[in-house]
């Protein structure tokens, strides 16, 4: 009997002392306010809880008002500090390096791979950054891209406005997709070649991306670990073929992999450039294409808006000496207005809703302390939608950019980070937003038809589609 008393006494005050640490957990200094929640679970249901409102999300909301802009919590079994603060975000992007370093949870390396730019620090990170701005960067946008992504553009429209109804989401992620495996790995998906079509891989990956990292049959987040893997599997099929092709001049990402692969002492592995092609495809057609879609959105529910942007790409038509002319860079970088309407686009649409970091040893900031080994996360959510820094901040009004149209990175506008980790696809998403909509307001009218309805998880999602009808405008 005693022993049995003896062994319960034991486990009862385990748990109890197991329980107080983790509500309590160890600090050098004083924690941030917060609720670790549960043990193990932390407070990652209530994070990831889905919300149908634009405005900060209520999980970010309530802590703002119960603990102030810095507070403690756990996701997905990690200790976590997040920062609403533009002050703090600032800092933290500033001590990438130093005091912090990028990290994302778990969930995100197992999706992205442990070699994939996000995960890499040091000189072999600024080399795998410096390979994806030779691809996207300003120089190849000016001399290759732009042309390419304006007759993606009119192909794309001319057969929307053949069909009926066009889901927009769907319609330009596929468009987005098609462009950048093109211009990576040279991929056109010929169904009578092949029955494995990479981009389907690829499907509702956001959504899985930040969801409940749950692994079984049925969750969006399995789903998306099997997408990685088949196009995984196809990509390195295809660097395979590629290989035993005869060699090529440059012609795209994998020759350029394939002949930094050949060379002595080279610092990438084909891991690496396997990873990084995954998240470049990721990135590129899922981001814009709900900032794209947004945007739609927002323009067909803001004729006003809508009007101004048409005559800004009417004006530049007429001032040409040939209207079918392509656009120049020049008359890309005229876009005042459509610069506007894209930095609204991407404040209200918070597409990425945490910036995640991990604290290299102990932060002392603003009387708190962050421990050394800590999650940090920076909420662009809370700095975009902060009504001190933006009037009505959930009224679409793209004139309150006049004057800051190419706002890269600020304390107050974050959407492409900042600090040394600022997107290295900016500048390729404003182009592809910029001439979509040129080509779309100079060209075509649309109708909604149904659909559009926005759900966070936090992440932004439009559960129901956006579906819209195309048509040629009459000369
Ligand atoms: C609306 C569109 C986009 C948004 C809102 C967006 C947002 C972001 C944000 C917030 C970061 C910073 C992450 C961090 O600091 O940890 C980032 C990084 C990154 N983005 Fe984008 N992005 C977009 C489009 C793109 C495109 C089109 C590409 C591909 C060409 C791209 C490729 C990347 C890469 C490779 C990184 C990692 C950079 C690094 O670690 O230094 N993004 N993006």
């Amino acid at each position: 009997m005693w022993p049995i008393l003896c062994i319960g006494a034991f486990i009862v005050i385990s748990i109890t002392h197991w329980v107080h640490r983790w509500r309590n957990p160890k600090c050098n200094g004083k924690l941030p306010p917060g609720s670790m929640g549960l043990p193990l679970l932390g407070e990652t249901l209530q994070f990831f809880a889905p919300n149908t409102s634009s405005a900060i999300p209520p999980f970010i909301k309530d802590r703002m008002k119960r603990y102030g802009p810095v507070f403690r919590t756990s996701l997905v079994g990690r200790p976590v500090v997040i920062s609403t603060d533009p002050e703090i975000n600032h800092f933290i992007f500033q001590q990438e390096g130093h005091l912090v370093q990028s990290w994302y949870p778990d969930t995100f390396t197992e999706i992205f791979g442990r070699q994939n730019v996000g995960s890499l620090h040091g000189f072999v990170y600024k080399y795998l950054k410096n390979l994806v701005l030779s691809l996207f960067g300003p120089e190849s946008l000016k001399d290759k891209l732009l042309p390419q992504v304006e007759l993606t553009a009119h192909k794309t429209l001319g057969l929307w406005a053949s069909q009926g109804t066009v889901e927009l989401k769907e319609a330009t992620a596929n468009m987005i997709f098609d462009l950048t495996a093109k211009k990576l790995i040279s991929y056109e998906y010929d169904p009578a070649k092949s029955s494995e079509n990479l981009r389907e891989n690829f499907v509702a990956f956001i959504h899985g991306l930040i969801s409940f990292p749950l692994d079984i049959p049925g969750t969006a987040y399995h789903k998306c670990l099997q997408g990685r893997k088949k196009a995984m599997k196809m990509l390195k099929d295809m660097l395979e073929e590629r290989r035993l092709m005869p060699e090529r001049c440059q012609e795209d990402f994998f020759d350029f992999v394939l002949i930094e692969l050949k060379k002595e002492g080279t610092i990438l592995t084909e891991e690496m450039a396997l990873d990084l092609m995954f998240v470049l495809l990721f990135a590129s057609f899922e981001t814009t294409s709900l900032a794209l879609t947004l945007a739609i959105k927002l323009l067909t529910d803001h004729p006003h808006v809508l009007k101004e942007l048409t005559e800004e790409h009417e004006t530049i038509v007429r001032n040409r000496e040939n209207e079918d002319a392509k656009l120049t860079w020049k008359e890309y970088k005229s876009m005042t207005y459509t610069a506007q309407v894209i930095n609204e686009v991407v404040r209200l649409a918070n597409i990425v809703p945490g910036i995640f970091r991990k604290a290299m040893r102990d932060i002392e900031i603003k009387g708190y302390t962050i421990p050394a080994g800590w999650a940090i996360m920076v909420c662009p959510p809370a700095v975009h939608l902060n009504p001190a820094k933006y009037e009505n901040p959930l009224e679409f009004n793209p004139g309150r950019w006049k004057g800051m149209e190419s706002n890269g990175a600020s304390k107050h506008f974050m959407a492409f980070g900042g600090g040394m980790r600022f997107c290295v696809g900016t500048e390729f998403t404003k182009v592809q937003m910029a001439v979509f909509l040129h080509c779309l307001v100079t060209q075509y009218r649309w109708t909604a038809v149904k659909g559009g309805n926005i759900v966070r998880t936090p992440g932004l999602s439009f559960p129901d589609g956006f579906h819209i009808r195309v048509s040629k405008k009459n000369k």
